[in-house]
């Protein structure tokens, strides 16, 4: 029997072979239906952004060791040479990402494969004599550390931060909104003293905050110190020059923190405290998408149905809550990204393995995600109203709650020296504990149990939505 030759292109069962068409077909998430919320990070921290920083740190390094006449001989460049040395970088672009592709093959060397890029420029800027200063004295993990610091710099302050800070904005303003929106508060799941909406959406804005200022402190930190951070190589080469304070204001001048003592890596801890703040902030993100996906559940927030879209395939009347739940997802798997990138990019055999290399080129998907948990969070917020009537009505039927402010201001009279204001609590519970009880009976037993009138007026004039304490001034005060 003849059989058919299947071209590369068909898989053994016959079907195309999605693998191969052009253009590639992604196979994670964010560069395929996630795109427009996460692409942003393709310009910090994918491969094609490293190979850009690492050209623009050994083109920074070359033009820093000429300025600093580092070696014997060395003479400060033109401005025109120093300009065609930075368009290296400026134009670096898919046709250079394809020729270090190439460069690479041969090398199995990433960096060193940059190294060769930039030579192949050098004749063209009257360089080619200084070939051998491209990369001088320098290991590749001087190149990496600094470039992947000024990627994940820039990706926090340009891309990250700003969709952060976008999300707590909104938590705050509809936390301004409902700041004197009574609701029922659910200690356990079960009633209890209420609140407002409002303080309860700024607690989370409160939260959200704190991380963003820590985050917003984070210390960038580089070294550029030689293969196992003795500047050995730079000494043996130029023993009459200050290394280290090159090492460091080529460092700063790149915008960074320098580290003075390092092995052949830098050490990466300042990696692990920024992914566990940002895990930090992803996890209380993660709890306001719970909160509000409960109250969604619960028909505290109604949504607002998007024209034209489906809640459910086969269930028409339902709009759910998918901004939220994607939102979770995402969080989740940032939060993992980001607590195993924490844990093992502070750990190197000696003085480097390259475990760090490998796990480092998923920074860009741990942000990613988390991206996208936060613009998901941004569009779910979008699209909420709050039921203020199903808010009232739960209060009002949940009067028991007042069990606590009657017992309190009994205990305060007590200590006033008021007779027969024993056993408060005892006295509340039994009314309470477990019984329904409406506001006439309430009324009834404040007005049976002896109080000063003032006391007594106070507390019969309070309905179970008027008992949110400060709430309305907190969020006034604190959420801002
Ligand atoms: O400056 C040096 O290169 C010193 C050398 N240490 C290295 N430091 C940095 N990169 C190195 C090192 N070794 C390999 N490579 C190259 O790293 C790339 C690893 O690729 P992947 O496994 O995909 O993360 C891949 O391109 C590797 O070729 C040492 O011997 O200490």
């Amino acid at each position: 029997m003849k059989t058919m030759s299947k071209t590369p292109h068909t898989l053994p069962s016959g079907r195309v072979a999605l693998s191969q068409q052009t253009p590639p077909i992604a196979l994670g998430p964010l560069d395929g239906r996630y795109r427009p919320q996460a692409g942003i990070l393709v310009d910090y921290l994918s491969e094609a952004s490293l190979n850009r920083e690492r050209v623009h740190v050994e083109v920074e390094w070359f033009i820093h060791l000429c300025e600093q006449r580092a070696l014997p001989g060395l003479e400060s460049l033109t401005q025109d040479q120093k300009d065609g040395l930075r368009a290296i970088v400026a134009d670096f672009d898919a046709q250079s990402v394809a020729e270090l592709a190439e460069i690479e093959a041969v090398t199995v060397h990433d960096v060193k494969a940059v190294e060769y890029y930039i030579g192949r420029r050098l004749p063209e800027l009257g360089l080619e004599h200084l070939k051998a200063l491209v990369h001088f004295a320098c290991t590749s993990e001087d190149i990496n550390n600094l470039s992947y610091a000024l990627g994940i710099k820039d990706a926090v302050q340009d891309a990250w931060l700003p969709a952060a800070r976008k999300l707590v904005a909104a938590v705050s303003a509809m936390a301004q909104e409902a700041k004197a929106t009574p609701m029922l508060s659910r200690t356990h799941g079960q009633p209890a003293t209420p609140t407002t909406l409002g303080k309860e959406l700024a607690v989370f804005a409160h939260r959200l905050n704190r991380q963003l200022n820590r985050i917003a402190k984070t210390e960038f930190l580089g070294k550029i110190n030689g293969a196992t951070g003795t500047f050995a190589a730079h000494v043996a080469a130029a023993p009459d020059t200050d290394w280290p304070a090159i090492s460091r204001s080529f460092v700063e001048g790149l915008g960074l923190d320098w580290n003075p003592l390092t092995t052949q890596i830098e050490s990466h801890d300042w990696q692990a405290e920024l992914y566990s703040d940002i895990a930090r902030f992803n996890r209380i993100l993660h709890n306001l998408c719970t909160d509000v996906w409960s109250y969604i559940s619960i028909g505290y927030f109604q949504q607002i149905p998007v024209e034209g879209a489906t809640g459910s395939s086969t269930m028409p009347h339902k709009v759910n809550p998918i901004r939220f739940e994607n939102a979770e997802a995402n969080a989740e798997i940032s939060c993992s990204l980001l607590d195993t990138l924490g844990a093992t990019l502070v750990t190197s055999r000696w003085q480097r393995d390259l475990t760090d290399s490998s796990s480092q080129r998923n920074i860009g998907v741990a942000f990613g995600h988390s991206m996208l948990a936060i613009s998901n969070v941004v569009k779910g917020l979008e699209r909420l109203d709050v039921a203020e009537d199903l808010l009232a009505e739960d209060l009002d039927e949940n009067w028991e709650v007042l069990g606590e402010a009657v017992q309190t201001a009994m205990r305060a009279e007590a200590i006033a020296g008021r007779e027969g204001m024993d056993n408060p609590y005892e006295r509340l519970k039994e009314l309470t504990r477990g019984h329904r009880v409406d506001g006439e009976r309430m009324r009834e037993f404040i007005g049976g149990l002896g109080l000063s009138d003032a006391a007594e007026q106070r507390l019969k004039g309070l309905t179970p939505g008027q008992y949110t304490g400060l709430a309305e001034q907190l969020v006034d005060r604190y959420a801002n």
